[in-house]
C-alpha cells in the first residue's frame, strides 16, 4: 500500500512505453494520477498544464552526452516548477548523474532497481513536502559537513602531489590520500602505459582487498573477463564515470560476493585524462563501506580530483622520461661509445675536480696512463672489427679489477687513464701491475692476448692536470721503451 497518501501526480519521462508500463505496476498506487512523456519536450508541456508532485526521468538506453538530450532533458530540469526529481539511471550510464545534477537538484537510484527500492524511493520524496523537508538548521548543517569532507579530501590529495618523487611514489600517495574520505575502504589507481596496456599503478587497502588478486592480474588489465562489469575497468576503457551502488548490479555473482566480503557497497571510477579532453590515461577507483546519494558538489569535486591526478600523473611521466633523456644525453656527452669508458673532456674535468678535492682534504691521488702495445699489429692482423672487440675487452677486463672510486678514461685511441683516489704513488704502482698482469693473462675473442705499458704517477701537493698527465706519459713512453708490457713510476 501507498504510503504516500492519495492526491499525488506524477509524470514519468522515457521514449518507450513499457518502462512506463513497468514503472506504473512497482509505483502507480503512490499516485492518484500519474502521466508518461516520451521525451522532454513533452514533459515540458505537460508541466505546463498542470502541477506535478514528482518527476521521474528515467535514461535508461539512453547515450550519456548525446546533445539533443541532454538539451532537452536539461531544460526540463530547469523548467520543473519546484517537482523534486527522481532519474532512474543504468548501472554503466552513470555519467548521466553529474550531467543532470549540473541543472538542479535531484536524486537517482542506479538501475536495475528492485521495485520495493522504486516504490520506496518515490515514497520518501513525496512524502518530503508532507513532513517537511529536515529543518534548515540540519540541513545546513549537513551542508557544512560535506563540504568540509570535501575541503578535506582535495587539501590530502594536494599534499600528496607537492611531496612524491616518481609516478609510482605519487600514485602509492594519491591512493592514501583518497582514502580519508569518509567510508572510503580501498583506493586504486589504473594507468595505461604508452603501448596502451592498462595496469594496476598502487592501491591502498583499508579493508584488506587486494585489487590484483581480485582480478587475477596486476597488467594488462583490459584483458581481464571484468573489463565490462568491473568499475574501474569501464571507467578506464569509456572514459566516463562510472557508479556502481551494489555490486550484484555488475552482473558477475563471484565478483559481487568477493565485493561483499569486503564490505564494499558502492564503488564509484573516474576516468583519468592528462588534459580535459586529451586521451585517457587511466582511471581511481573508490570503494566505500557505505552506499551513499552523491550530490551535486561531490560529483563536482572527485571529478576535478580526477583532473587534477591525471595532470599530475601525466606531468610526473613526463618528468621521468625527461630525466631519462637527460641522463641518456649526459651519458652520450661523456661516455665513449666504443668502450663504455668515460671519454677524454670527461676524464680531464674528474681529474680536475678530483686534483681540488685531494688538495682541499690533503689526501692522495694517482694517476696511471696505459697503452696497449702493438694494437696496429692487432689491427692489421685480424681487422679492426676485432681489434674493437679487443678494445672492449681490455676495458671490461680493467674495469673489474678497480675500486668503484677509481675511474677509467679513454683518452685517445688505445690509450687510456686511471684516476685512482685515496692512492699513493707505492699503491698506485701496485694497482698498475695488478692490471698488466690481467691484461697479460687474459684470452682475446679473436685474437692472441695483448700486453699494455703503464706510467704512474702520485698528484704532487701544487701540480694540476696538464703536468701530472705529461709526468705519467714520459714514464709510459719509458716503459715502452724499456720493452713494453711492464710497469714505470713517473719523476
Ligand atoms: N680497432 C681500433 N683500433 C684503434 C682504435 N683507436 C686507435 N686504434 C689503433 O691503435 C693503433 C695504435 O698504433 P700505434 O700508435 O702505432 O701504437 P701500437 O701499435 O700500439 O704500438 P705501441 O703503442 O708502441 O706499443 C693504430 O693502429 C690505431 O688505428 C679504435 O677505436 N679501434
Amino acid at each position: 500500500m501507498s504510503q504516500s497518501g492519495p492526491g499525488h501526480t506524477g509524470l514519468f519521462v522515457h521514449p518507450d512505453a513499457t518502462r512506463y508500463q513497468h514503472f506504473r505496476a512497482a509505483c502507480g498506487e503512490a499516485f492518484a494520477r500519474l502521466d508518461a512523456a516520451s521525451g522532454a519536450g513533452g514533459a515540458i508541456e505537460r508541466m505546463a498544464r498542470g502541477h506535478v508532485d514528482l518527476l521521474v526521468i528515467d535514461v535508461a538506453g539512453c547515450l550519456p552526452g548525446d546533445p539533443v538530450l541532454v538539451t532537452g532533458l536539461s531544460m526540463l530540469l530547469r523548467t520543473r516548477n519546484g517537482a523534486p526529481v527522481l532519474v532512474l539511471c543504468p548501472y554503466g550510464h552513470t555519467a548521466w548523474l553529474p550531467e543532470l545534477m549540473a541543472h538542479g537538484p535531484l536524486q537517482y537510484r542506479i538501475g536495475p532497481v528492485p521495485d520495493a527500492a522504486l516504490r520506496g524511493a518515490v515514497d520518501g520524496l513525496l512524502r518530503q513536502p508532507a513532513n517537511g523537508p529536515l529543518n534548515a538548521q540540519q540541513q545546513l548543517l549537513d551542508k557544512e559537513r560535506e563540504l568540509r569532507e570535501l575541503l578535506t579530501i582535495q587539501r590530502s590529495v594536494q599534499r600528496a602531489m607537492a611531496h612524491a618523487e616518481d609516478s609510482a611514489r605519487l600514485a602509492e600517495q594519491l591512493c592514501a590520500a583518497l582514502c580519508s574520505f569518509p567510508g572510503v575502504r580501498h583506493t586504486a589507481l589504473l594507468l595505461q602505459r604508452p603501448d596502451g596496456e592498462l595496469r594496476l599503478l598502487a592501491e591502498e587497502s583499508r579493508n584488506h582487498l587486494d585489487l590484483g588478486g581480485l582480478l587475477g592480474r596486476e597488467d594488462n588489465l583490459l584483458a581481464s573477463p571484468l573489463r565490462d562489469a568491473f568499475p574501474p575497468l569501464l571507467a578506464a576503457s569509456a572514459g566516463e564515470l562510472v557508479l556502481l551502488d551494489a555490486p550484484a548490479k555488475m552482473g558477475d555473482p563471484a565478483l559481487a560476493l568477493a565485493l561483499h566480503r569486503r564490505d564494499v557497497q558502492m564503488v564509484l571510477a573516474l576516468p583519468l585524462r592528462g588534459e580535459p579532453g586529451g586521451p585517457l590515461l587511466g582511471a581511481i577507483s573508490l570503494m566505500f563501506d557505505r552506499s551513499l546519494q552523491f550530490t551535486r558538489e561531490q560529483f563536482a569535486c572527485f571529478a576535478s580530483l580526477a583532473q587534477f591526478i591525471g595532470f599530475a600523473l601525466a606531468m610526473s611521466e613526463l618528468r621521468g622520461r625527461n630525466d631519462a633523456l637527460a641522463d641518456r644525453l649526459t651519458q652520450l656527452d661523456t661516455r665513449d661509445p666504443l668502450t663504455g669508458a668515460i671519454n677524454r673532456r670527461a676524464g680531464e674535468a674528474l681529474l680536475d675536480s678530483e686534483i681540488r678535492r685531494a688538495r682541499r682534504y690533503g689526501i692522495a691521488l694517482a694517476v696511471i696512463a696505459f697503452d696497449i702495445d702493438n694494437f696496429r699489429s692487432v689491427n692489421d692482423v685480424y681487422g679492426y672489427p676485432i681489434g674493437d672487440q679487443a678494445l672492449r675487452a681490455v676495458v671490461a677486463t680493467l674495469q673489474g679489477r678497480l675500486r668503484v672510486s677509481d675511474t677509467l678514461a679513454r683518452m685517445r685511441g688505445e690509450e687510456f687513464l686511471v684516476i685512482a683516489t685515496h692512492t699513493t704513488a707505492a699503491d698506485a704502482r701496485k694497482l698498475a701491475e695488478k692490471l698488466r698482469g690481467a691484461i697479460a693473462g687474459t684470452p682475446l675473442p679473436g685474437c692472441e692476448t695483448v700486453t699494455i705499458s703503464l706510467g704512474v704517477a702520485q698528484v704532487a701537493p701544487d701540480e694540476g692536470a696538464l703536468t701530472v698527465i705529461e709526468r705519467v706519459d714520459t714514464a709510459l713512453r719509458r716503459a715502452k721503451r724499456a720493452g713494453r708490457n711492464r710497469v714505470e713510476l713517473a719523476d
